[in-house]
């Protein structure tokens, strides 16, 4: 079937080629004039047969926003805008229901694979209307891996983009975990070579999984990670994972711990501690680092 695609990025780029590969009729416009197949998103839209169907894969905020308003002006009734972006589960409620007076529909699609879904299919939530999610299927099933798994219908309106929030929740916690356990390893007097046992791990273990063969990848790469600095960014799911577990009252200890954790390894010297150290000198006289 015929797609348009924005955003030929790290991610964009990639889905564009998986769906070509099978056979989709992929129409992508990038700000790289290297990497578009068009100058403008009029252009896109004048390229691709009514009912028109338009995946963005930009960056989540005011950029998806301002794509999706400029599209709104240049779609048609019938026409299908899908945000493929880690966009916020709450613009997507007010999104569909903003393009709605127009006819236009609207899915959210929470994908995960990163640069590797090229090869191995991206994991695909999606959030909307169960005849638009059936209408888009053939493109669903073309990025999705192989196997059984990888695709959701999560729900309504937000609960495609909900489900990923929840993923990279996980996916922080896990990291930390691995992390931590590495840090551990690394510390010991009786393990001498700690890229083994990570190695060790990738089979057999009750704790395999991608992000572990990641790990020794990344070991096989640089086998004490000198060449890092212990510095980690966050866009944002973390922090709204948290905000959910709050709002929800749910105990989500290990994934706040890991989104702290992260802001941590931002700073060169932590005020908090400072605070403490200087707390402990003043009622029981104890010893503080200068
Ligand atoms: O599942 C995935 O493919 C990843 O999660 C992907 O979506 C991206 O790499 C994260 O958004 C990074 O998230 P942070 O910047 O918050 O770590």
């Amino acid at each position: 079937m015929q797609l348009g695609l924005i955003g030929l990025g790290r991610m964009g780029g990639n889905m564009r080629e998986r769906l070509r590969a099978a056979g989709h009729d992929v129409v992508g416009f990038d700000h790289n004039a290297d990497k578009s197949d068009v100058a403008n998103l009029a252009e896109l839209v004048e390229k691709l047969a009514a009912p028109r169907v338009i995946w963005t894969m930009v960056p989540a905020g005011q950029i998806t926003e301002d794509t999706i308003n400029e599209l709104a002006g240049l779609l048609s009734e019938g026409d299908i805008i899908i945000d493929g972006g880690n966009s916020k589960f709450t613009d997507d409620g007010p999104r569909a229901e903003r393009l709605k007076p127009k006819g236009i529909h609207y899915l959210d699609v929470g994908v995960s694979g990163g640069i590797w879904g090229f090869t191995n299919g991206y994991a695909l939530m999606v959030g909307g209307d169960e005849e638009i999610v059936a209408h888009c299927q053939p493109i669903f099933d073309a990025l999705k891996p192989a196997g059984q798994f990888g695709f959701a219908h999560a729900g309504k309106h937000g609960a495609g983009h909900y489900a990923k929030m929840i993923h990279n929740g996980i996916e922080y916690g896990m990291m930390q975990a691995y992390g931590e356990g590495y840090e551990i390893l690394l510390a010991s007097e009786l393990v001498d070579n700690v890229p083994a046992v990570i190695k060790s791990w990738r089979e057999g273990s009750v704790v395999k999984s991608w992000l572990l063969d990641l790990l020794d990848r990344a070991l096989d790469e640089d086998p004490t990670l000198a060449n890092l600095k212990g510095y980690v960014e966050d866009t944002g799911e973390g922090r709204w994972t948290v905000d959910e577990a709050i709002r929800l009252a749910v105990p989500a200890h290990v994934l706040a711990a890991s989104i702290f954790t992260r802001f941590e390894s931002r700073q060169a010297d932590s005020p908090a501690m400072k605070a403490v150290a200087a707390l402990r000198q003043q009622f029981g006289g104890h010893a503080v680092k200068r």
